[in-house]
Formats: structure tokens, C-alpha cells, sequence
């Protein structure tokens, strides 16, 4: 029987949560000078550091000896220039630390009331998940906010942790405060959890991480099968998609997402297929992007893969090295989508080629 990772996961689940307290609260609250444009045009707000200090405060005091790659730096907090932001930051962490939630973990992991840090202290935790990655070891991987835009939009974004030995995922935990509890309801409850555990299944709990529901990936028939695909139209292409539906005769509209919730729909059957195929040339997928959805999803009893069927690699360092895509299905669904896309594929080389 493989490990099932008890103790990371009490703790993942326990971070995840205090980071999406965070992130809502302070949705409301965000104002101009609350967010950065960073060196890749992406933004970046007061809530993804303050959740990467939270989520790194709470990792390291648990497992010190492990190294963390994390997509925020505090470069930016630790000049003048950012220091309102800096001070926003230390705040809203703060504030979420020492929260007292009445669960058990508090004292153990230096949480609840009067467990203040300071600015430096929170600083050097975001600069935790600065390691490199690679092939060796146990490490974590942390988007505290991925698909910052949609968080920014008030739609979807998740706060997505994973745990990495030798290269490959053995745990995942996601939190999605904005995703409705059950697809069939959009205007219920919104807020759940989701865990991948590797040889130990996936399931959605609630936002306070209790009620634990198996996820399943069903076999879609045919004409049953959609696409969950980007809202940001830069991030993955919306034409290949629309070309490699019409090749399997699809005919539902695509459910157009921001972040690894995509990954969570899967999981869960909102959804039959995840389709990112790169835009240009350049962009190379982050690993955090996709550690937490791919062990979720395999666990769900799906197949996540590259554009040529190739497995991902999450041992090469902070990405996932050349960008081939990603293609995440149900097992016979998968095997169709791979079949399409490499149709696609050579559909568009040819018509470059007659250019
Ligand atoms: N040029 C890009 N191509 C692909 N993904 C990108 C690009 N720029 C940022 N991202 C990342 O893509 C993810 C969102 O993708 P999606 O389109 O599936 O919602 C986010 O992780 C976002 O980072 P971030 O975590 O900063 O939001
Ligand atoms: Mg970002
Ligand atoms: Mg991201
Ligand atoms: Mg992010």
C-alpha cells in the first residue's frame, strides 16, 4: 500500500484553507494600488502574496526541512517603492495567521491568536518558494492564487498546493472559493476543497475541509463530451479547441474557466475534457500551474498527458520544460482527444508548410 501522506495532508488542507479565507476577504477589499503588473505582463495582488505568506508560513513550521517552489518572490516588497503594498500584505497575513477557527492545528503550527509575525518574517516565508525544483527530493509546489484574472474578475481562481517526491506528485489539495458546490446548482452554495492523494483516490470537501466526497470521472458517451478550456483566450488557443471538437463531432459549447478549477470540473464530471494547447512560442508552463490538477485528475481515474501522449514532467526545474500542452481526460475519452489532436496538429503543420 503506497504512503497516503496523513500529516501533509492535515496540513495542506489546513493552509489552503487559511489562504481562501484570505483571498475572499480580501476580494472586496482590493483597491488600485493593491496590484502589480509583473515582468510578464501578468498581474499579481496584496492576496497572492499574503496567501503564499500564509501557505509558506504554516509549510515551514511543519515540514522546515522542506524546500518550496513558489511562484511569488518578494522582490517588489523589498524596495520603497512597495512599501504600502508591503504593509497591506503584512496585515491581511497577519490577520488570517492568528484567526482562530476552533480546529486543532493551531498551537501546533504556530496559528491562531497572538502568533503575529513580522514583515520580515512574512517576506522571508514568501522568499521560501524561491527553490529551483528538480529531479530529486521531496518538495512543494504553491500558486497561492492561480488564475489571478479571473480572481480579479470575481469568477474563478484557486489556491493550488502540491507535495513532490522525485518527480513526481503525490499530493494534491485545491481550494476553489468560488466554485459552486455542485455543477447541477450554479446559484448554490460556492466554496469546496478539493484532494488527490496518490493510490489513495480523489474527493471534494467543504471549505472548512470536512464531508468528504469520492470524485469519479464518468464515461462520457459521445455526444455528451465538452470542452473546459481557458477564458483568457493568450493562454491556450481557443481555434485549435474549436478545430479538435469539430474533428470528434462534438457539439456541446466549451465551459470557459480560469485556473486548475478546470482540473476540479474534470475530476468531478462538469466536464469531459481538458484541452490547453499553447499559443506561441515561448511561454513555458509553470509546475505549480499543474501539480495539484494532474494528481487530482489521475486520481479521478483520468489520464493527463502533453500533446503527443507523453507524460508531464515535473522534475525539470520550476517548468514543465518545452511546451507540448496539456490534455487531461477520462481514460477512453483521452484516448480520442490524443488521436484528434495529433490530427490537428498535422492539419496545421501542412497549411503552414503550403503557406
Ligand atoms: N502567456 C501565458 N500562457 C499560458 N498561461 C499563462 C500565461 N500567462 C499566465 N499564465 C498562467 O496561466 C494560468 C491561468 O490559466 P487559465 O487560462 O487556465 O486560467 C495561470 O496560472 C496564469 O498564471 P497566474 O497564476 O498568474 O494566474
Ligand atoms: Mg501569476
Ligand atoms: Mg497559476
Ligand atoms: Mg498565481
Amino acid at each position: 500500500m503506497s504512503l497516503n501522506f496523513a500529516a501533509e495532508e492535515q496540513v495542506a488542507v489546513a493552509a489552503v484553507r487559511r489562504a481562501c479565507m484570505l483571498t475572499s476577504s480580501v476580494f472586496n477589499k482590493l483597491v488600485k494600488n493593491e496590484t502589480l503588473v509583473k515582468g510578464d505582463k501578468s498581474p499579481v495582488t496584496a492576496g497572492d502574496f499574503a496567501a503564499q505568506a500564509v501557505v509558506n508560513t504554516i509549510l515551514g513550521r511543519a515540514f522546515p526541512d522542506d524546500p518550496i517552489v513558489g511562484e511569488e518572490d518578494a522582490n517588489d516588497l523589498r524596495v520603497e517603492s512597495g512599501a504600502t503594498l508591503k504593509n497591506r500584505i503584512v496585515e491581511l497575513a497577519n490577520e488570517t495567521l492568528t484567526a482562530e477557527l476552533g480546529i486543532g492545528e493551531m498551537a501546533e503550527w504556530g496559528l491562531g491568536p497572538g502568533q503575529s509575525r513580522t514583515a520580515d518574517e512574512l517576506l522571508d516565508a514568501i522568499d521560501r518558494g524561491t527553490y529551483e525544483g528538480g529531479r530529486t527530493g521531496r518538495m512543494w509546489t504553491l500558486d497561492p492564487i492561480d488564475g489571478t484574472k479571473g480572481f480579479l474578475r470575481g469568477e474563478q481562481y484557486a489556491v493550488c498546493l502540491a507535495l513532490i517526491v522525485d518527480a513526481k506528485v503525490q499530493l494534491g489539495v485545491m481550494g476553489c472559493p468560488n466554485l459552486p458546490v455542485d455543477a447541477s446548482n450554479p446559484d448554490g452554495p460556492r466554496g469546496c476543497i478539493f484532494v488527490g492523494i496518490r493510490g489513495h483516490g480523489s474527493k471534494q470537501l467543504t471549505m472548512s475541509g470536512s464531508d468528504p466526497r469520492p470524485l469519479k470521472i464518468p464515461t462520457f458517451a459521445d455526444e455528451e463530451l465538452n470542452f473546459l478550456e481557458s477564458v483568457e483566450a493568450a493562454h491556450s488557443s481557443h481555434s485549435f479547441n474549436d478545430r479538435v471538437a469539430q474533428l470528434l463531432g462534438i457539439k456541446r459549447a466549451p465551459i470557459r474557466m480560469d485556473s486548475q478549477a478546470k482540473y476540479c470540473c474534470l475530476a468531478r464530471g462538469d466536464g469531459g475534457v481538458y484541452l490547453r494547447m499553447p499559443t506561441g512560442v515561448g511561454y513555458k508552463e509553470k509546475i505549480w500551474d499543474h501539480a495539484s490538477g494532474s494528481v487530482l485528475v489521475e486520481e479521478a481515474g483520468g489520464v493527463i498527458t502533453d500533446s503527443r501522449g507523453e507524460p508531464l514532467d515535473f522534475g525539470l526545474g520550476r517548468t514543465l520544460g518545452e511546451n507540448y500542452g496539456v490534455i487531461a481526460a477520462g481514460k477512453a475519452a483521452h484516448v480520442k482527444v490524443l488521436a484528434a489532436v495529433k490530427q490537428a496538429k498535422e492539419e496545421e503543420a501542412k497549411s503552414k508548410g503550403n503557406l
